[in-house]
């Protein structure tokens, strides 16, 4: 798997023929999804790319299937311990060598991958770490900088780019600036959930990517319905209660709530009208969390009332029928990430936000006042929720993906479009 004997004649590692041939073979998928081919080439040729798309689009594989077929170690930077692991497994699993320096691993173990990295032709193909893992312990540094020195530094992947951004930072991912200068001409792969293009323009401006390509990958998730209703008192309660009764009264959901406070409020009147509800803030003990968490994937609990801050990364519940927003979300990349937590499991769900004129200026004031309250983008939110007449799924795919989704996904699944749009929002309670 590793690069190819020097004088050989061979094929490219970038041909059409042996990339397919890698993934039936070494990853046992059949078919490339939409755009990973061009974007594996992109990056076997070392060019600098931005890969945007849903959570399971597939991304991880655009750098994955490279590194399997490059001479080196490609690093990855991954926020998560419970990603690198969950990555670490399914590479294993193929017979692909991956390491990770993160985690509770033990000083021999670590030792003995150092030694492997030290080697003439190390046999790790992946090397994951966290930022502050990579930022901040020497004897990786030095390692880092020994594979660079013998040309053995394939490549960096940035998983979770979105990260870098204000959209949701993460500061150790802040000096991740600093790759372009200590490992100059090392290609990067950076990874992320959809984003617009501000926020891709500050993830290659802050990661210093020269001569980008950027990739999107399917961001248009069939089975979900968007609807934004009027919102008819202040925190909405009413409004939740009688859609939840109408539509879903026996189904996992989640509705999100703008304060913690809120949360507790709408847990309770949810509760009181018979819907078994749980809050889940920042605000609340930890044990009191894990066990809200732990009642609703196990159905005990059949709504959970939270702050978006809290509950997100690393909520996986397949069944979640219906996400709910009685606020005006941060950004439009919040909502597509928040709404993205309803229907993993592929059945039509539905995504409600009930909006209020008023919201923006609230949000816009808290803001200005607390600094602790993350810079956001804003205007494209409304300008979505105020929007009552393109449907909602183009609105969305048109800001994520540029102007030319339309005629691609029409070309692509024209009918989940129409079928699942539900611009006209007066048929909702
Ligand atoms: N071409 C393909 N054909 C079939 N399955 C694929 C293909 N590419 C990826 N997959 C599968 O899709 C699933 C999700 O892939 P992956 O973990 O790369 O998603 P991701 O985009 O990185 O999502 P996340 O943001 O959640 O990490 C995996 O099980 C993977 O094996």
């Amino acid at each position: 798997m590793a690069g190819n004997p020097a004088g050989k004649c061979r094929d490219f590692d970038h041909s059409p023929e042996k990339l397919k041939a890698t993934l039936n073979n070494i990853f046992r998928l059949q078919e490339f999804r939409v755009n990973q081919l061009e974007a594996i080439k992109a990056t076997i040729l070392k060019k600098n790319v931005l890969v945007v798309g849903d959570n399971g689009a597939g991304k991880s594989l655009c750098y994955q299937l490279p590194a399997c077929l490059s001479a080196g170690v490609t690093v990855v930077i991954s926020p998560l311990i419970s990603l690198i692991q969950d990555q670490m497994q399914k590479l294993t699993e193929l017979g692909i060598v991956a390491r990770t320096l993160s985690g509770d691993i033990g000083p021999s173990d670590a030792d003995s991958i150092y030694q492997q990295l030290s080697e003439k032709d190390p046999i790790i193909k992946l090397l994951y770490v966290t930022p502050e893992k990579r930022s901040m312990n020497r004897q990786l540094i030095e390692a880092l900088q020994d594979l660079f020195a013998n040309g053995l530094l394939a490549r960096f992947v940035i998983d979770e780019a979105q990260c870098i951004s204000q959209c949701d930072f993460r500061p150790a991912y802040g000096i991740l600036n600093e790759l372009q200068q200590d490992f100059p001409g090392v290609p990067m792969i950076a990874l992320s959930g959809p984003i617009g293009p501000l926020i891709q323009e500050d993830i290659l401006n802050q990661l210093q990517m020269t001569n980008p390509q950027v990739f999107t990958m399917t961001l248009n998730r069939t089975n979900l319905k968007y609807a934004v209703p009027t919102r008819t008192t202040r925190f909405g309660e009413m409004d939740c209660i009688t859609w939840i009764r109408e539509h879903y009264p026996h189904d996992s959901g989640i509705v999100y709530c703008w304060r913690r406070d809120d949360c507790d409020n709408m847990a309770d009147s949810l509760n009181v009208a018979g819907l078994l509800a749980c809050s889940y803030h920042a605000g609340m003990p930890y044990r009191d969390r894990e066990i809200a968490q732990h009642k609703w994937n196990g159905n005990e609990c059949q709504v959970i009332c939270a702050t978006s801050a809290a509950f997100g990364m690393g909520i996986h519940k397949p069944d979640v029928r219906y996400v709910i927003h009685t606020f005006l979300p941060k950004s439009m990349e919040h909502y597509h990430r928040e709404t993205g937590r309803a229907g993993r499991d592929g059945n039509m769900s539905h995504c409600v936000l009930f909006y209020s004129d008023s919201d923006h200026g609230v949000l816009g004031r808290a803001i200005r006042n607390d600094e602790s309250v993350e810079l956001v983008d804003l205007e494209p939110m409304v300008e979505y929720c105020c929007n009552m007449t393109d449907c909602r799924r183009i609105q969305l795919l048109t800001y994520f993906a540029g102007v030319d989704t339309e005629a691609n996904l029409c070309e692509e699944n024209a009918e989940a479009i129409c079928d699942n749009c539900e611009s006209n929002e007066s048929t909702l309670p």
